[in-house]
C-alpha cells in the first residue's frame, strides 16, 4: 500500500481527494493537514466521510509532512505550494501540486500573472498534468502540476482541431462557466450565496484571468504557433461543473463526420474522454462527480465556424481525479484506480 498525505485536507479539492482516495485499493491515506480544524477528525469537518476516513487534521510542519507518507498532495493555495514543494522533493517524494505553482513552463510569465516565484529551479522538473496529453513523461515524474480547472475544459476540447491543423488558431473564442465550488472553501463576499444564487455573471474578462496563460501555453504547443485566445469566464448558481463553449472558424470545409472522427481517434483510448455523436451536446449534469470530460460539437454553417463544447466536474476533472489519475500514472496503477465512479444524476 503506498501511504499517501494531503496538504489542505480541508478544502474542496482536499475532501474531494479524501472521497476518492478513501476508495482506492492500493493506497492508504496516513496525513491530512488543516491549521484550522487540527486535532479535529477530518470526518467531522466533512460528514461525508464518516467511518471512511478516520484521521485527525494536523498543523502541516515540514519535517512531520515529510516522515508522514511516500506520496504528497498539495491541495493548498498557489504561493503556499511553492514554498513546500522543494522540502517534499528533497525529502525524494512524490507530488501532485493542485495549485498553479509550477504549471507555467516561463519564470518571467508566471511572475506576471501570479507574484515572484520561491522555487523556479523546480519548473523544469515539473510535467503538466494533462495525462491525454503528457502521459508518458508524467509517468516519469516526481512532480506533477495539475492542470487548472478551466484550461482542462478548453485544452481537451480543442486538441484534436489545434494537431489537425484545421482551425484557424487566430479566431479562438472561450466562453467557460463554472460551479462556485471552483472559489474555494474559504469565506469570501462573493462566493456568498445571495451573491451566487439566481444570477449568472462573467468576471476577469479581456483577457485577464490568470488561467489564461496557461491555456495558451498548451494550445500553442498543440497548435505549434503562439496563439492567443479570447477566455472569459463566468460564475454559475452551482456547486460543480464547468461548461465550456469555444468558437473557432474552420480553415477549409469540413463534415461533421470527419471531425468526429478526428476527436474518435485522438480519444479512442483515454479512459476519461467521451466523444460524443455530432447533435449531442454536453451538460454539467451528466458529468457530475465523475472524472469524466465530456466532449460535443457542431457546425454553424452561416460563419463558418466551429462551436465545441465540453463538461467536466471542476473539482474532480478539474482537480482532484485528475490529480488521483496522475498519481496513478506515476505509481504504475491501472489509471482509472479509485476513479470508476459513474456521474452522480440528478
Ligand atoms: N476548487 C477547484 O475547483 C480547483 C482548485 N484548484 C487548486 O487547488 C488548490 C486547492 O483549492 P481548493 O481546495 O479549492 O482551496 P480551498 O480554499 O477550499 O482550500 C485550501 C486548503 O489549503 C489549506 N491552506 C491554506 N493556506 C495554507 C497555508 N498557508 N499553509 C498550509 N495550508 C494552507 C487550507 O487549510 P487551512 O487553512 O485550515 O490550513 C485548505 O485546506 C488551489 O491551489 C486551487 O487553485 C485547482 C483546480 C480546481
Ligand atoms: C469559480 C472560480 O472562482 N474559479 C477559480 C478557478 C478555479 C481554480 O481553482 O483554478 P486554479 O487551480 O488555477 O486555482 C477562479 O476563477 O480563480
Amino acid at each position: 500500500m503506498l501511504n499517501i498525505a494531503i496538504i489542505g485536507a480541508s478544502g474542496y479539492t482536499g475532501v474531494e481527494l479524501a472521497r476518492l482516495l478513501s476508495n482506492h485499493p492500493e493506497v492508504r491515506l496516513t496525513l491530512v493537514t488543516s491549521r484550522q480544524f487540527e486535532g479535529q477528525p477530518l470526518s467531522q469537518v466533512f460528514p461525508n466521510l464518516r467511518t471512511k476516513v478516520d484521521l485527525l487534521c494536523e498543523n502541516p510542519d515540514i519535517d512531520r509532512l515529510c516522515d508522514s507518507a511516500d506520496f504528497y498532495f498539495a491541495a493548498v493555495p498557489h504561493k503556499t505550494a511553492m514554498d513546500l514543494v522543494p522540502h517534499l522533493r528533497r525529502a525524494g517524494k512524490k507530488v501532485v501540486d493542485l495549485s498553479a505553482d509550477f504549471r507555467l513552463r516561463d519564470q518571467t510569465v508566471y511572475e506576471q500573472w501570479y507574484q515572484p516565484h520561491s522555487s523556479a529551479q523546480f519548473l523544469s522538473e515539473a510535467v503538466y498534468g494533462l495525462p491525454e496529453l503528457y502521459r508518458d513523461d508524467i509517468a516519469g515524474s516526481s512532480l506533477v502540476a495539475n492542470p487548472g480547472c478551466y484550461p482542462t475544459s478548453i485544452i481537451l476540447g480543442l486538441a484534436p482541431l489545434l494537431k489537425a491543423g484545421i482551425i484557424d488558431p487566430e479566431t479562438i473564442i472561450a466562453d467557460s462557466k463554472s460551479g462556485t465550488s471552483g472559489a474555494g472553501r474559504s469565506a469570501q463576499i462573493g462566493s456568498l450565496f445571495c451573491e451566487v444564487t439566481d444570477g449568472f455573471r462573467a468576471y476577469k474578462v479581456g483577457g485577464t484571468h490568470r488561467h489564461t496563460p496557461e491555456i495558451e501555453q498548451e494550445l500553442s504547443l498543440l497548435g505549434g504557433r503562439d496563439i492567443r485566445i479570447s477566455f472569459t469566464p463566468h460564475l454559475l448558481p452551482l456547486s460543480r461543473g464547468i461548461l465550456s463553449t469555444i468558437y473557432a472558424r474552420l480553415q477549409s470545409d469540413q463534415t461533421e463526420d470527419a471531425i468526429h472522427q478526428l476527436y474518435q481517434t485522438m480519444y479512442a483510448d483515454e479512459p476519461f474522454v467521451r466523444v460524443l455523436p455530432p447533435g449531442n451536446l454536453p451538460a454539467t449534469q451528466y458529468v457530475r462527480g465523475s472524472n469524466f470530460c465530456d466532449i460535443g460539437f457542431t457546425i454553424d454553417r452561416r460563419t463558418g465556424r466551429i462551436i465545441v463544447l465540453s463538461a467536466i466536474d471542476n473539482i474532480v476533472k478539474g482537480a482532484a481525479g485528475q490529480a488521483v489519475q496522475n498519481m496513478n500514472i506515476m505509481c504504475g496503477f491501472d489509471e482509472t484506480k479509485g476513479l470508476e465512479v459513474v456521474p452522480l444524476f440528478p
